[in-house]
């Protein structure tokens, strides 16, 4: 569906535990994303430490330990799960002698290959160029320049050597372009409110299964596969259910330590999904890392302003867990979290039920205001606990 540049970079991946936890789900959530940017993950170097060293970010002795499973390898990239400063990257690629990322230009880099839209590419190119920024004093001559290496990708490669007042130059052109698209989006925005549809955004962690479940529900054929970000671009579908029409949008996926250059520079993406009547969070049941993932959605949602829009759970996957297709409903009798798979079909049903009720609701109510999809439901939905497969962990689920 794309055309990947095969650069079969051999990369040494470095995971530091500095405390914060969930260090495995962290190292193998890394693993995908340099497999996701086309690398080869060669080692994988681990650490522990109670703060990040000034200089280095690790210790002079888990450095030499890098430098020699580089050797060991044969490795030319090294990839920090964690966020550098500027210094500290220069510093390291002196001691090593090599390129070495961050998981920012790791994850801009993905976004860099998976672009399509115009409005993609202008988003990525100006949150590769705030990146870049900050970094631009160093240059890339004290190493040998490889065009098309991880980090290096994407339209934002070829400003590296421009000076600091084409950049902000260019940052500026950026963001007004990117204005002009969001207004015209949120004309178009409006135009669908007028007409009453109720507009429902997918959102959850990269790899929980939106487009999978986007297509059983539209039948469109948007991307799907097993790799972090495969969904750049929001595509938007209308879809009839019971209680009447619905506009659909598969959307990018978040993740934790989501870049905050990638936040601003997908504001008039994001702003879609903050906009949205009801949002479907789509979860990886089977997921270790589910709560956390849940988690770090939220305070994504959270952070763009998406709060407080109705959710309903997706709780994916249940091919995998075993669980019953089944809802839950609030004690407005409200679903609120439906179990399915979006790959063999289970349970799509007790979510179209979900939609038209959401629909129903929309439409009828006298004040479409953000919030008027689900919030009356429980006035003709009198708390029926309706065919509720309960799961012990009910009770971590707030939203
Ligand atoms: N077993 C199982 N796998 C699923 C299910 N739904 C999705 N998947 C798989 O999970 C992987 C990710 O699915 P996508 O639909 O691409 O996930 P996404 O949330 O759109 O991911 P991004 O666009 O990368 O954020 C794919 O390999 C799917 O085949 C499901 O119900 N059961
Ligand atoms: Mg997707």
């Amino acid at each position: 569906m794309f055309e990947r540049p095969a650069s079969g970079e051999r990369a040494v991946l470095v995971q530091l535990d500095l405390g914060q936890g969930a260090v495995d789900e962290r190292l193998s959530e890394l693993q995908l994303l340099a497999t996701s940017a086309g690398a080869t993950v060669e080692a994988v170097v681990r650490g522990r430490r109670a703060a990040p060293d000034s200089a280095l970010f690790a210790g002079r002795g888990k450095v030499e330990e890098i430098a020699e499973t580089l050797r060991v390898h044969d490795a030319d990239l090294v990839i920090f799960n964690h966020a550098l400063s500027p210094a500290q990257q220069r510093n390291l690629e002196r001691a090593l002698e090599c390129r070495v990322i961050d998981r920012t230009a790791l994850i801009l880099d993905i976004f860099a290959l998976r672009a399509r839209s115009h409005e993609g590419k202008l988003q990525v190119e100006l949150a590769q160029l705030q990146h870049l920024a900050t970094r631009l004093v160093r240059g890339w001559t004290h190493l040998e320049r490889q065009k098309g290496g991880i980090g290096l990708r994407g339209p934002g490669e070829t400003q590296l050597e421009t000076d600091r007042r084409l950049l902000g130059q260019r940052v500026k052109m950026l963001k007004t372009r990117l204005a002009q698209l969001g207004r015209q989006r949120q004309t178009r925005r409006r135009q669908r409110e007028r007409r009453d549809v109720l507009s429902v955004s997918l959102v959850g962690y990269t790899n929980a299964g939106k487009s999978t479940l986007f297509n059983t529900l539209t039948k469109a054929g948007a991307y799907a596969a097993d790799q972090l970000f495969a969904t750049l671009d929001t595509t938007s579908r209308k879809l009839f259910v019971g209680g009447g029409n619905v506009v659909l949008s598969d959307t990018v996926g978040f993740i934790r330590d989501l870049p905050h250059a990638l936040v601003a520079a997908f504001e008039a993406t994001l702003e879609e999904t903050a906009s949205a009547d009801v949002l479907l969070h789509v979860v990886d049941s089977a997921s270790e890392d589910r709560d956390a993932q849940i988690e770090a959605v939220n305070q994504v949602l959270a952070e763009i302003g998406a709060g407080d829009v109705p959710q309903i759970l997706v709780w994916n996957k249940i091919d995998l867990t075993r669980a019953a297709p089944a809802v839950e409903r609030d004690d407005y009798g409200r679903i609120r979290r439906v179990f399915l798979s979006a790959r063999t079909g289970e349970g799509l049903g007790l979510l179209r039920d979900a939609l038209a009720e959401a629909a129903h609701d929309h439409a009828s109510s006298a004040s479409p205001g953000p919030e008027a999809g689900v919030t009356h439901a429980g006035a003709e939905a009198p708390a029926q606990a309706a065919s509720s497969a309960t799961s012990p962990d009910t009770a971590s689920i707030q939203k």
